[in-house]
Protein backbone atom coordinates (compact mmCIF):
# COMPACT_ATOMS: atom_id res chain seq x y z
CA UNK A 1 0.00 0.00 0.00
CA UNK A 2 1.18 3.66 -0.77
CA UNK A 3 -1.07 5.92 1.02
CA UNK A 4 -1.02 9.26 -0.78
CA UNK A 5 -2.72 12.43 0.13
CA UNK A 6 -3.34 14.17 -3.44
CA UNK A 7 -4.09 17.66 -3.66
CA UNK A 8 -6.71 19.34 -6.46
CA UNK A 9 -6.31 23.43 -6.31
CA UNK A 10 -8.35 25.10 -9.28
CA UNK A 11 -9.18 28.44 -9.39
CA UNK A 12 -11.88 28.61 -7.15
CA UNK A 13 -12.18 25.01 -5.07
CA UNK A 14 -9.41 22.30 -3.36
CA UNK A 15 -10.67 18.97 -3.75
CA UNK A 16 -8.48 16.57 -1.52
CA UNK A 17 -8.14 13.12 -1.30
CA UNK A 18 -5.97 10.15 1.36
CA UNK A 19 -5.82 7.19 -1.01
CA UNK A 20 -4.09 4.15 -1.63
CA UNK A 21 -2.64 4.57 -4.69
CA UNK A 22 -1.95 0.53 -5.71
CA UNK A 23 -5.44 -0.07 -5.58
CA UNK A 24 -7.14 3.32 -5.44
CA UNK A 25 -9.33 2.95 -1.91
CA UNK A 26 -10.18 6.33 -0.85
CA UNK A 27 -9.84 6.58 3.15
CA UNK A 28 -10.64 10.29 3.75
CA UNK A 29 -11.43 13.32 0.98
CA UNK A 30 -13.53 16.43 0.43
CA UNK A 31 -13.82 19.79 -1.23
CA UNK A 32 -13.34 23.48 -0.23
CA UNK A 33 -15.53 25.85 -2.55
CA UNK A 34 -15.55 29.16 -2.68
CA UNK A 35 -12.83 30.24 -2.30
CA UNK A 36 -11.70 33.89 -3.22
CA UNK A 37 -15.07 34.70 -1.52
CA UNK A 38 -15.37 36.00 1.77
CA UNK A 39 -11.45 36.42 2.69
CA UNK A 40 -10.58 32.65 2.62
CA UNK A 41 -7.94 32.41 0.56
CA UNK A 42 -5.99 28.84 -0.77
CA UNK A 43 -3.29 29.07 2.03
CA UNK A 44 -6.56 29.46 4.76
CA UNK A 45 -8.33 26.76 3.06
CA UNK A 46 -5.03 24.54 2.83
CA UNK A 47 -5.13 24.91 6.41
CA UNK A 48 -8.49 23.97 7.15
CA UNK A 49 -7.74 20.97 5.18
CA UNK A 50 -4.67 19.98 7.12
CA UNK A 51 -6.66 19.90 10.57
CA UNK A 52 -9.58 18.03 9.05
CA UNK A 53 -7.17 15.15 8.01
CA UNK A 54 -5.60 14.85 11.58
CA UNK A 55 -2.06 12.99 11.98
CA UNK A 56 -1.65 10.42 9.24
CA UNK A 57 1.30 10.17 7.49
CA UNK A 58 1.22 9.61 4.00
CA UNK A 59 4.09 8.18 2.05
CA UNK A 60 3.70 10.97 -0.82
CA UNK A 61 1.84 13.88 -1.42
CA UNK A 62 0.78 14.58 -4.86
CA UNK A 63 -0.42 18.20 -5.84
CA UNK A 64 -2.35 19.11 -9.50
CA UNK A 65 -0.24 21.80 -10.72
CA UNK A 66 -2.29 23.54 -13.88
CA UNK A 67 0.45 24.94 -15.58
CA UNK A 68 4.09 23.40 -16.63
CA UNK A 69 4.57 25.37 -19.52
CA UNK A 70 7.59 24.01 -21.86
CA UNK A 71 9.53 22.90 -18.52
CA UNK A 72 7.71 19.66 -17.80
CA UNK A 73 6.91 17.51 -19.79
CA UNK A 74 5.82 14.48 -16.82
CA UNK A 75 5.17 14.61 -13.20
CA UNK A 76 7.93 15.54 -11.19
CA UNK A 77 9.39 15.52 -8.01
CA UNK A 78 9.41 19.18 -6.06
CA UNK A 79 12.27 20.52 -4.57
CA UNK A 80 13.14 23.98 -4.51
CA UNK A 81 13.88 25.07 -8.03
CA UNK A 82 11.44 22.75 -9.48
CA UNK A 83 8.82 25.03 -6.54
CA UNK A 84 10.15 28.49 -8.67
CA UNK A 85 10.38 27.17 -11.50
CA UNK A 86 6.21 26.78 -11.17
CA UNK A 87 6.05 30.01 -8.97
CA UNK A 88 7.54 31.70 -12.56
CA UNK A 89 4.94 30.22 -14.64
CA UNK A 90 2.11 31.85 -12.77
CA UNK A 91 1.65 34.47 -15.51
CA UNK A 92 0.88 32.07 -17.74
CA UNK A 93 -2.04 31.03 -15.09
CA UNK A 94 -2.42 33.54 -12.84
CA UNK A 95 -6.09 31.93 -11.31
CA UNK A 96 -4.56 28.51 -11.32
CA UNK A 97 -0.40 28.22 -10.40
CA UNK A 98 -0.47 30.62 -7.12
CA UNK A 99 -2.86 28.06 -5.56
CA UNK A 100 -0.98 25.20 -6.51
CA UNK A 101 2.61 26.50 -5.33
CA UNK A 102 0.53 28.11 -1.97
CA UNK A 103 -0.57 24.07 -1.44
CA UNK A 104 2.31 23.09 -2.15
CA UNK A 105 4.05 25.13 0.64
CA UNK A 106 1.89 24.40 2.93
CA UNK A 107 2.40 20.42 2.49
CA UNK A 108 6.03 20.85 2.76
CA UNK A 109 5.37 22.70 6.41
CA UNK A 110 2.57 19.96 7.66
CA UNK A 111 4.70 17.08 6.66
CA UNK A 112 8.45 17.72 6.43
CA UNK A 113 10.06 14.47 4.64
CA UNK A 114 7.18 13.29 2.54
CA UNK A 115 8.28 13.76 -1.09
CA UNK A 116 5.61 15.93 -3.00
CA UNK A 117 5.14 15.35 -6.62
CA UNK A 118 3.81 18.11 -9.34
CA UNK A 119 1.69 16.01 -12.11
CA UNK A 120 0.77 18.76 -14.79
CA UNK A 121 -2.34 19.35 -16.56
CA UNK A 122 -0.09 20.64 -19.22
CA UNK A 123 1.77 17.27 -19.53
CA UNK A 124 0.14 15.13 -21.56
CA UNK A 125 -0.01 17.60 -24.46
CA UNK A 126 3.68 17.78 -24.90
CA UNK A 127 4.00 15.83 -27.66
CA UNK A 128 1.29 17.46 -29.80
CA UNK A 129 2.46 18.49 -33.27
CA UNK A 130 3.71 22.07 -33.81
CA UNK A 131 0.80 22.34 -36.50
CA UNK A 132 -1.34 22.13 -33.54
CA UNK A 133 0.79 24.12 -31.03
CA UNK A 134 1.91 27.16 -32.95
CA UNK A 135 0.00 30.20 -33.30
CA UNK A 136 0.75 32.42 -35.98
CA UNK A 137 1.86 35.59 -34.98
CA UNK A 138 5.57 36.76 -35.22
CA UNK A 139 7.92 33.99 -34.06
CA UNK A 140 10.52 35.77 -32.74
CA UNK A 141 7.91 37.36 -30.16
CA UNK A 142 6.47 34.26 -29.74
CA UNK A 143 9.66 32.37 -28.87
CA UNK A 144 10.54 35.21 -26.43
CA UNK A 145 7.67 35.03 -24.60
CA UNK A 146 7.13 31.28 -24.36
CA UNK A 147 3.88 32.04 -26.59
CA UNK A 148 2.21 28.55 -28.35
CA UNK A 149 -0.75 26.12 -27.26
CA UNK A 150 -0.14 24.39 -24.16
CA UNK A 151 -3.48 22.58 -23.67
CA UNK A 152 -4.72 21.39 -20.18
CA UNK A 153 -6.77 19.00 -18.01
CA UNK A 154 -4.43 16.52 -19.08
CA UNK A 155 -4.50 14.21 -16.21
CA UNK A 156 -7.94 13.80 -16.88
CA UNK A 157 -7.17 12.64 -20.77
CA UNK A 158 -4.86 10.70 -19.40
CA UNK A 159 -7.38 8.77 -16.88
CA UNK A 160 -10.44 8.76 -19.07
CA UNK A 161 -8.23 7.43 -22.55
CA UNK A 162 -6.84 4.35 -20.75
CA UNK A 163 -10.46 3.62 -19.29
CA UNK A 164 -12.35 4.02 -22.82
CA UNK A 165 -9.63 1.46 -24.06
CA UNK A 166 -10.75 -0.95 -21.04
CA UNK A 167 -14.55 -0.35 -21.71
CA UNK A 168 -13.87 -0.81 -25.57
CA UNK A 169 -11.32 -3.73 -24.79
CA UNK A 170 -8.68 -2.50 -27.32
CA UNK A 171 -5.69 -1.29 -27.41
CA UNK A 172 -5.24 2.01 -26.13
CA UNK A 173 -2.34 2.31 -29.22
CA UNK A 174 -5.03 1.57 -31.77
CA UNK A 175 -7.93 4.14 -30.89
CA UNK A 176 -8.83 7.39 -32.11
CA UNK A 177 -10.57 8.97 -29.04
CA UNK A 178 -12.18 12.75 -28.92
CA UNK A 179 -12.55 13.05 -25.05
CA UNK A 180 -14.67 16.07 -24.04
CA UNK A 181 -13.69 16.96 -20.49
CA UNK A 182 -16.86 19.24 -19.88
CA UNK A 183 -16.67 20.94 -15.92
CA UNK A 184 -16.46 24.53 -14.62
CA UNK A 185 -13.56 24.68 -16.82
CA UNK A 186 -13.75 22.87 -20.37
CA UNK A 187 -11.81 21.53 -23.28
CA UNK A 188 -12.03 18.76 -25.80
CA UNK A 189 -9.08 16.77 -27.24
CA UNK A 190 -8.20 14.46 -29.95
CA UNK A 191 -5.79 11.85 -28.70
CA UNK A 192 -4.59 9.20 -31.29
CA UNK A 193 -3.11 6.39 -29.95
CA UNK A 194 -2.93 7.23 -26.51
CA UNK A 195 -1.46 11.02 -27.37
CA UNK A 196 -3.07 13.88 -27.47
CA UNK A 197 -2.38 15.55 -31.01
CA UNK A 198 -4.91 18.68 -30.81
CA UNK A 199 -6.43 20.25 -27.52
CA UNK A 200 -8.89 23.11 -27.39
CA UNK A 201 -6.72 25.37 -24.78
CA UNK A 202 -4.06 27.03 -25.73
CA UNK A 203 -1.47 29.19 -24.16
CA UNK A 204 -4.10 29.83 -21.11
CA UNK A 205 -7.12 27.83 -19.73
CA UNK A 206 -9.57 30.60 -21.74
CA UNK A 207 -9.29 29.29 -25.60
CA UNK A 208 -11.82 26.72 -27.09
CA UNK A 209 -15.17 25.90 -25.35
CA UNK A 210 -17.76 27.63 -23.93
CA UNK A 211 -17.52 27.66 -20.04
CA UNK A 212 -18.87 28.28 -16.73
CA UNK A 213 -17.97 31.97 -16.87
CA UNK A 214 -14.95 32.02 -19.67
CA UNK A 215 -15.49 32.84 -23.00
CA UNK A 216 -13.77 30.50 -25.25
CA UNK A 217 -12.92 31.46 -28.69
CA UNK A 218 -13.32 34.80 -29.41
CA UNK A 219 -11.97 37.12 -32.33
CA UNK A 220 -8.71 38.52 -30.44
CA UNK A 221 -9.52 42.42 -32.49
CA UNK A 222 -12.65 42.35 -30.18
CA UNK A 223 -9.58 43.17 -27.34
CA UNK A 224 -8.51 46.00 -28.81
CA UNK A 225 -12.31 47.15 -30.03
CA UNK A 226 -13.14 47.17 -26.09
CA UNK A 227 -9.52 48.23 -25.52
CA UNK A 228 -9.89 51.34 -27.85
CA UNK A 229 -12.99 51.92 -26.14
CA UNK A 230 -11.29 52.09 -22.62
CA UNK A 231 -11.13 48.97 -20.74
CA UNK A 232 -7.64 48.34 -18.84
CA UNK A 233 -6.36 44.80 -19.31
CA UNK A 234 -7.23 43.76 -15.19
CA UNK A 235 -10.94 44.46 -16.83
CA UNK A 236 -10.52 42.61 -20.15
CA UNK A 237 -8.97 39.66 -18.11
CA UNK A 238 -12.00 39.45 -15.83
CA UNK A 239 -14.54 40.24 -18.75
CA UNK A 240 -13.04 37.22 -20.64
CA UNK A 241 -12.50 34.69 -17.44
CA UNK A 242 -14.73 35.72 -15.07
CA UNK A 243 -18.15 37.34 -16.63
CA UNK A 244 -18.27 35.42 -20.23
CA UNK A 245 -19.61 31.60 -21.05
CA UNK A 246 -22.90 30.93 -19.58
CA UNK A 247 -22.44 33.08 -16.84
CA UNK A 248 -22.09 36.65 -19.36
CA UNK A 249 -24.92 35.27 -21.68
CA UNK A 250 -27.48 33.68 -19.11
CA UNK A 251 -26.63 34.82 -15.90
CA UNK A 252 -25.29 31.34 -14.55
CA UNK A 253 -22.23 29.25 -14.24
CA UNK A 254 -24.09 26.44 -13.11
CA UNK A 255 -25.04 23.99 -16.26
CA UNK A 256 -27.99 22.75 -13.90
CA UNK A 257 -29.57 26.21 -13.90
CA UNK A 258 -29.19 27.11 -17.56
CA UNK A 259 -30.95 23.64 -18.54
CA UNK A 260 -33.83 24.86 -15.51
CA UNK A 261 -34.22 27.68 -17.83
CA UNK A 262 -34.18 26.47 -21.13
CA UNK A 263 -37.12 24.31 -19.44
CA UNK A 264 -38.75 27.14 -18.26
CA UNK A 265 -38.26 29.17 -21.43
CA UNK A 266 -35.83 31.55 -20.55
CA UNK A 267 -34.49 33.16 -23.97
CA UNK A 268 -30.88 33.81 -22.50
CA UNK A 269 -30.83 30.43 -21.30
CA UNK A 270 -31.80 28.46 -24.63
CA UNK A 271 -29.16 30.91 -26.55
CA UNK A 272 -26.12 29.74 -23.94
CA UNK A 273 -27.20 26.57 -24.41
CA UNK A 274 -27.32 26.94 -27.99
CA UNK A 275 -24.33 28.68 -28.31
CA UNK A 276 -22.34 26.26 -25.95
CA UNK A 277 -23.86 23.14 -28.07
CA UNK A 278 -22.84 24.80 -31.00
CA UNK A 279 -19.35 25.06 -30.49
CA UNK A 280 -18.77 21.25 -28.72
CA UNK A 281 -20.22 20.61 -32.54
CA UNK A 282 -17.66 22.73 -34.16
CA UNK A 283 -14.90 20.87 -32.72
CA UNK A 284 -15.55 17.40 -32.75
CA UNK A 285 -16.22 18.05 -36.53
CA UNK A 286 -12.50 19.25 -36.79
CA UNK A 287 -11.50 16.52 -34.24
CA UNK A 288 -12.94 14.11 -36.64
CA UNK A 289 -11.26 15.39 -39.59
CA UNK A 290 -7.95 15.95 -37.59
CA UNK A 291 -8.05 11.70 -36.82
CA UNK A 292 -9.53 10.67 -39.89
CA UNK A 293 -12.24 9.32 -38.00
CA UNK A 294 -13.20 8.19 -34.68
CA UNK A 295 -13.81 4.98 -32.56
CA UNK A 296 -14.93 6.63 -29.71
CA UNK A 297 -16.95 10.15 -28.42
CA UNK A 298 -16.01 10.10 -24.65
CA UNK A 299 -18.21 12.55 -22.45
CA UNK A 300 -16.66 13.61 -18.93
CA UNK A 301 -16.23 16.02 -16.17
CA UNK A 302 -19.33 17.77 -14.49
CA UNK A 303 -21.42 18.50 -17.13
CA UNK A 304 -20.02 15.52 -19.34
CA UNK A 305 -21.00 12.56 -16.88
CA UNK A 306 -24.27 14.87 -15.80
CA UNK A 307 -26.01 16.48 -18.82
CA UNK A 308 -27.59 14.16 -20.93
CA UNK A 309 -28.99 16.83 -22.58
CA UNK A 310 -25.79 18.26 -23.78
CA UNK A 311 -24.85 15.12 -24.77
CA UNK A 312 -27.51 14.62 -27.13
CA UNK A 313 -27.27 17.92 -28.93
CA UNK A 314 -23.56 17.55 -29.25
CA UNK A 315 -24.06 14.74 -31.01
CA UNK A 316 -27.29 14.99 -33.02
CA UNK A 317 -27.09 14.63 -36.36
CA UNK A 318 -23.25 13.09 -36.66
CA UNK A 319 -24.99 9.42 -38.26
CA UNK A 320 -22.99 10.83 -41.24
CA UNK A 321 -19.94 10.15 -39.54
CA UNK A 322 -20.84 6.71 -38.08
CA UNK A 323 -21.96 8.20 -34.86
CA UNK A 324 -25.51 6.55 -33.43
CA UNK A 325 -26.79 7.79 -30.08
CA UNK A 326 -29.38 5.93 -28.09
CA UNK A 327 -31.96 8.24 -26.85
CA UNK A 328 -33.05 5.87 -23.86
CA UNK A 329 -29.12 4.61 -22.97
CA UNK A 330 -27.76 8.49 -22.70
CA UNK A 331 -31.01 9.34 -20.64
CA UNK A 332 -30.21 6.51 -17.94
CA UNK A 333 -28.15 7.93 -15.38
CA UNK A 334 -25.07 5.76 -14.62
CA UNK A 335 -25.08 4.19 -18.42
CA UNK A 336 -21.52 4.05 -19.92
CA UNK A 337 -22.04 3.07 -23.72
CA UNK A 338 -24.49 5.72 -24.66
CA UNK A 339 -24.17 4.62 -28.38
CA UNK A 340 -26.46 2.16 -30.41
CA UNK A 341 -25.08 -1.55 -30.56
CA UNK A 342 -24.90 -1.05 -34.31
CA UNK A 343 -22.87 2.41 -33.97
CA UNK A 344 -19.88 2.16 -35.89
CA UNK A 345 -18.36 4.91 -33.47
CA UNK A 346 -18.69 4.08 -29.65
CA UNK A 347 -20.09 6.94 -27.32
CA UNK A 348 -19.04 6.74 -24.27
CA UNK A 349 -19.72 8.31 -20.27
CA UNK A 350 -16.75 7.78 -18.10
CA UNK A 351 -16.22 9.51 -14.68
CA UNK A 352 -12.85 11.22 -14.78
CA UNK A 353 -10.86 10.78 -11.60
CA UNK A 354 -7.58 13.35 -11.58
CA UNK A 355 -7.17 12.07 -7.84
CA UNK A 356 -6.59 8.61 -8.39
CA UNK A 357 -4.30 9.51 -11.87
CA UNK A 358 -2.36 12.02 -9.73
CA UNK A 359 -1.77 9.73 -6.58
CA UNK A 360 -0.56 6.42 -9.28
CA UNK A 361 1.82 9.08 -11.29
CA UNK A 362 3.23 10.70 -7.65
CA UNK A 363 3.56 6.81 -6.12
CA UNK A 364 5.20 5.79 -9.86
CA UNK A 365 8.11 8.30 -8.66
CA UNK A 366 8.92 6.92 -5.26
N1 LIG B 1 -26.69 16.99 -12.83
C1 LIG B 1 -26.04 17.90 -13.53
N2 LIG B 1 -26.57 18.39 -14.67
C2 LIG B 1 -25.93 19.32 -15.40
N3 LIG B 1 -24.74 19.83 -15.06
C3 LIG B 1 -24.15 19.39 -13.93
C4 LIG B 1 -24.77 18.40 -13.11
N4 LIG B 1 -23.94 18.17 -12.06
C5 LIG B 1 -22.86 18.98 -12.23
N5 LIG B 1 -22.98 19.71 -13.35
C6 LIG B 1 -22.04 20.71 -13.88
O1 LIG B 1 -20.71 20.35 -13.60
C7 LIG B 1 -19.95 21.53 -13.30
C8 LIG B 1 -18.79 21.18 -12.40
O2 LIG B 1 -18.02 20.18 -13.00
P1 LIG B 1 -16.62 19.74 -12.37
O3 LIG B 1 -16.06 18.71 -13.27
O4 LIG B 1 -16.80 19.40 -10.94
O5 LIG B 1 -15.87 21.11 -12.57
P2 LIG B 1 -14.55 21.75 -11.95
O6 LIG B 1 -13.61 20.60 -11.63
O7 LIG B 1 -14.05 22.59 -13.07
O8 LIG B 1 -14.97 22.54 -10.77
C9 LIG B 1 -20.95 22.44 -12.62
O9 LIG B 1 -20.64 23.77 -12.88
C10 LIG B 1 -22.25 22.07 -13.28
O10 LIG B 1 -22.49 22.96 -14.34
C1 LIG C 1 -7.38 24.18 -16.53
C2 LIG C 1 -8.74 24.42 -16.02
O1 LIG C 1 -9.55 25.06 -16.65
O2 LIG C 1 -9.03 23.87 -14.83
P1 LIG C 1 -10.47 23.87 -14.13
O3 LIG C 1 -11.38 23.12 -15.07
O4 LIG C 1 -10.24 23.13 -12.84
O5 LIG C 1 -10.85 25.31 -13.94
MG1 LIG D 1 -11.90 20.16 -12.81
Amino acid sequence: MTLAFVVNSGSSSIKWELLDAASGSREAGGIVERIGEGGVDHAAAMRSILDELGDVHPDVIGHRVVHGGALFAAATLVDDAVLESIEELSALAPLHNPANVAGIRAAREAFPGVPNVAVFDTAFHANMPPAAYTYAIDSTVAADHGVRRYGFHGTSYQYVSARAADVLGRPLDDLRLIVLHLGNGASVCAIKGGVSIDTSMGLTPLEGLVMGSRSGDVDAGILFHLGRAGFTLPELDTLLNRRSGMLGLAGHTDMRDVLAGVTAGDASSQLAFVVYVHRLRHYIGAYLAELGGADAIVFTAGVGENAAPVRAAALAGFEWAGIHLSEERNATRGTTVISTDVSPVAALVIPTNEELEIARQAAALL
